[in-house]
């Protein structure tokens, strides 16, 4: 069965809904593991979970980018392996330069928390597979610093290499060209804003985050029985 690795920072306060979703949803096995821990071996896929890392000290995820169990993360992501970065988790994997770009505070100044319809910009990466034609989804989104940038050369390779992955229907933040999700250019590692272990069963309103977990499922059972 597949091993998810969910990494806990001081401050971190989605860990535990990702764990639930993962283990009592999706029925994969999901550990919690510090961040003081230096070694993923054994797992098949790591998520950063949202929350306040080291209280946003500095800015998002400047301090966690620090934390021992990184080089780890770097490490494995540099192997292939899938990394998924949510929310407080996608500004980590930004500042350790995994994705590029930057998260700055929302245009508004606040902090926002709504529903937040996404359109589907790329259907044919391991995270999005499961959604077959679906070409929009409605995921809650829950921050302060949620305002996607980066340089037009990036946004550029971001496009040309298919990176875009989920984009806001209607901006709610300032984000450049409406982006909520990207991949790396190599496609194993995935950062978004809006958070899909909220979207898992009808309790909590719609199951329309659980394709992202599904389609990486799915890629790791044909790596393994390929
Ligand atoms: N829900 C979250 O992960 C929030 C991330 C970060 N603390 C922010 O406010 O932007």
């Amino acid at each position: 069965m597949m091993k998810f690795a969910v990494p806990v920072f001081p401050g971190s306060n989605c860990d535990h809904d990702m764990v639930n979703a993962l283990r009592d949803i999706l029925h994969v096995t999901a550990d919690l593991i510090p961040a003081t821990a230096t070694s993923l071996a054994g797992y098949d896929a790591v998520v950063l979970p949202g929350g306040f890392s080291y209280g946003d000290y500095l800015r998002s995820g400047a301090i966690a980018r620090f934390a021992p169990i990184m080089p780890a993360v770097i490490a494995f992501a540099n192997a292939g392996k899938p990394v998924i970065g949510i929310c407080n988790g996608f500004q980590v994997l930004t500042e350790a330069g995994l994705l590029p770009g930057a998260l700055q505070a929302n245009r508004s100044a606040r902090f926002i928390c709504q529903d937040s319809p996404l359109r589907i910009a790329n259907h044919e990466t391991i995270f999005t597979t499961a959604y077959g034609s679906t070409d929009q989804i409605s995921l809650p989104i829950a921050h302060g610093e949620g305002n996607y940038y980066c340089d037009e050369a990036t946004l550029a390779q971001l496009r040309a290499n298919h990176q875009i992955i989920f984009e806001y229907v209607e901006n709610p933040n300032g984000s450049t060209a409406n982006i909520a999700g990207i991949t790396n250019e190599a496609g194993n590692v995935l950062g978004m804003m809006p958070h899909p272990e909220r979207a898992v069963e009808m309790i909590l309103g719609s199951t329309d985050g659980l394709g992202i977990f599904q389609s990486v499922i799915a890629s790791q059972e044909e790596v393994t029985h390929a």
